[in-house]
């Protein structure tokens, strides 16, 4: 609301900038952000020089979001299964990022009554520790496509390589390798822009995890090769870049790239010290891994009657 104080006297806009080092801060700051706009008759009221100025800063209306987003969980694995959809786009077109077998109905449902077009059914890398769920959501929705990097070497609709992009509807998820915890991982971006998801979202599989990482003990694991993916990919994302792991043992959720460069207890360190943590882990195997890896090398159960 406007100030109806009997005593404030108003200045024209150009006289106020010119003449007031204060406004002519406050202006190169809003130019700088370049979505705020002076106003001098507004909101908040300050005195200089016993004269009483009003400012207010007011934003352009922003385009309205378009992203449906889901994180969905699979507790048996602790896996984390997220849904993107266009919302703004008349078909709703949708990504699934790594379905785990055991919620692949769930997702299914939830995709139908959310009224959304699944394209694809994408996942990070080829898991040791649960069978995806890709193969049934093929069965179940015959026009979805699945998606894993080339260099996993497993079998899909559609082999990703770097840099690609995925569109669902004007939306899109960019392809990242982050190799180190198998050869083929990959990692997902949201697409940058200002029609793109703000701040951007990154789904890192197992290279990342909240406040930890994937083990580099088996298919192709290499600790060097982890700790350089997730520096040169994903630390190099803006800091509000929110961070989607494909597992978390602790209850987390969500984290961010500022948060992980400086709390990651593993990644936050030089690579030499990275590299002795990730030797001394000693983790048991998954229990699921001898039929996890045969099964998700061909993304999953293919027949719905050998389930
Ligand atoms: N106990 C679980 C497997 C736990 C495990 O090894 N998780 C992997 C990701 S799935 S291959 C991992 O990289 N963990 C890193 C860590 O620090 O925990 C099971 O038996 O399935």
């Amino acid at each position: 609301m406007c100030s109806s104080s009997s005593t404030a006297r108003f200045r024209p806009f150009q006289e106020t900038c010119t003449r007031n080092p204060i406004y002519m801060q406050a202006l190169a700051v809003a130019q700088h952000v370049n979505t705020v706009v002076l106003k001098v008759h507004c909101s908040l009221p300050f005195r200089v020089l016993g004269v009483q100025y009003f400012i207010s800063m007011t934003r352009p209306p922003k385009a309205q979001p378009s992203l449906l987003f889901r994180q969905l969980f699979e507790k048996e694995s602790s896996t984390y299964t997220y849904l993107l959809a266009d919302n703004a786009h008349p078909d709703r077109p949708a990504v699934l990022v790594d379905p785990v077998d055991k919620t692949a109905e769930r997702d299914a449902a939830l995709v139908e009554q959310l009224g959304l077009k699944l394209l694809y059914v994408m996942n990070t890398h080829v898991h040791a520790d649960h069978i995806t769920g890709t193969g049934i959501l093929k069965n179940k929705i015959p026009e979805v496509r699945s998606a894993i990097s080339r260099a996993s070497g497993a079998k899909a609709d559609l082999h990703l390589n770097a840099g690609e992009k995925i569109y669902f509807g004007n939306l899109y998820l960019e392809v990242r390798p982050t190799p180190g915890h198998t050869k083929g991982c990959v990692t997902y971006v949201t697409g940058e822009g200002p029609d793109q998801p703000s701040p951007r979202m990154v789904f890192t599989g197992d290279a990342l995890l909240i406040r930890g990482c994937g083990r580099t003990d088996f298919q192709g694991g290499d600790a060097s090769q982890l700790y350089n993916s997730v520096h040169s990919q994903i630390f190099t994302l803006p800091k509000d870049t929110l961070v989607y792991p494909a597992h978390d043992y602790k209850g987390h959720t969500v984290s961010t790239v500022g948060e992980e460069l400086k709390l990651n207890p593993r990644l936050s360190k030089d690579e030499e010290e990275f590299k002795r943590i990730m030797k001394n882990l000693g983790l048991p195997y998954p229990k699921m891994i001898d039929v996890a890896l045969p099964s998700n090398m061909v993304c999953g159960v293919q027949d719905p009657v050998a389930t």
